[in-house]
């Protein structure tokens, strides 16, 4: 559906260039809800301006169904480009023009008659709630409000593809919530890839399937969410995880438990199925060990269950590495650790 492979994007300023992307390559599919998480300056702005081709790529292929954009005719182009609908941070709507005057641009721009676009924007402002404020102008409405306008006005042209930059950073958490509800609603109704970047990693858990995580124009991890919130293996997205899964313990306790001899503390990461299973009373029936479990939370990504523990395992030492295997073996990720 969208693909880049090995796209790099150099900017030029006075002497000086900037590698904005060194590299990226990535695959939606159709039907995904892909985020692209990273801080300021990571690339992800850069990411989605090659897909809505409104930048070239310096090096790289970039793929929108199937096709490679660098091929395309100019007529070509703009016919990819109705395919694409897009929804911004700061909403980019006409002051001037009213709710419905604004939903119909994309439908006006392509010469739709009257009657096509009152039934079009109608039933549009109907999907996002907004169908009493078809007369209202932008300065009348709340940021959520404002938004609904932008998702309606992108989904005009029946796009296949929708890309979202940052469009939820402007709203308060409760206004998030209902919008990327209405996000994912989208995503049921309508046959719509959906590739969006942000750098809140409450948005991703929320409604993506897919995760690429930037850093200094570089995907430092990709894949299912699941398992990457389930195991993140880079730094940067340990870090994004742990924005929304809590994982840590006070660290005047770890100091205290660290004095203590024979003891050694393990990290455990369950998913889906394992988190449910009595694996620790297994390893309590089974191995000669005290278990002193010291946290334990439970998050829902993707209807599954993640289930994160920290805990402390006292024994003589072969018989704790021993348990350690037993817990691997049920399908639990297990890391020893110094700290946590
Ligand atoms: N048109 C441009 N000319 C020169 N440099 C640019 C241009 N656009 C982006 N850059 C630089 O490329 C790098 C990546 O920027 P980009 O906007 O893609 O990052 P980002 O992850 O979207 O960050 P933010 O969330 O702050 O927008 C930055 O160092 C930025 O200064």
């Amino acid at each position: 559906m969208i693909e880049l492979v090995d796209v790099y994007k150099t900017y030029r300023r006075g002497d000086s260039t900037i590698e904005a992307l060194r590299g990226v390559s990535l695959k939606v599919e159709k039907g995904d809800i892909f985020g692209v998480i990273g801080y300021s300056g990571a690339g992800k702005s850069t990411l989605i301006r090659l897909v809505n081709y409104l930048e070239k790529p310096t090096k790289g292929q970039v793929f929108v169904d199937g096709q490679l954009l660098d091929r395309y005719s100019v007529q070509e182009l703009r016919n990819v480009k109705k395919k694409i609908g897009m929804i911004f941070q700061h909403f980019n709507l006409l002051e001037s023009k009213t709710v419905y005057d604004n939903v119909a641009i994309p439908l006006v721009l392509v010469k739709k008659s009257k009657a096509e676009i009152r039934q079009r924007v109608t039933e549009l402002l109907d999907f996002v709630g907004l169908s009493d404020k078809a007369g209202s102008y932008p300065k009348e409405l709340s940021g959520g409000q404002k938004q609904r306008v932008g998702i309606a006005r992108a989904l005009a042209g029946n796009p296949t593809i929708l890309l979202c930059d940052e469009a939820t950073s402007a709203l308060d958490p409760q206004t998030t919530q209902s919008i990327l509800a209405l996000l994912k609603q989208i995503s049921q109704t309508y046959p719509i890839t959906i590739l969006m970047i942000t750098h809140e990693m409450a948005v991703i858990q929320q409604i993506c399937n897919k995760v690429a995580v930037m850093e200094e124009g570089i995907i430092v991890e990709q894949g299912n969410v699941l398992n990457v919130f389930g195991s993140p293996q880079n730094e940067t997205t340990r870090n994004f995880v742990r924005t929304v899964i809590r994982n840590t313990v006070p660290s005047s306790v770890i100091q205290t438990l660290k004095a203590e001899a024979k003891r050694r503390l393990f990290k455990l990461e369950f998913i889906g199925q394992s988190a449910s299973e009595p694996v620790i009373n297994g390893l309590i029936r089974n191995y000669d060990v005290q278990v002193n479990i010291l946290f334990a939370n439970m998050t829902e990504i993707q209807s599954t269950t993640l289930g994160n523990m920290i805990i402390q395992l006292q024994g003589e030492d072969p018989v704790i590495d021993q348990a350690a295997g037993f817990l691997q073996n049920q399908g639990v990720h297990i890391e020893e650790v110094d700290s946590v």
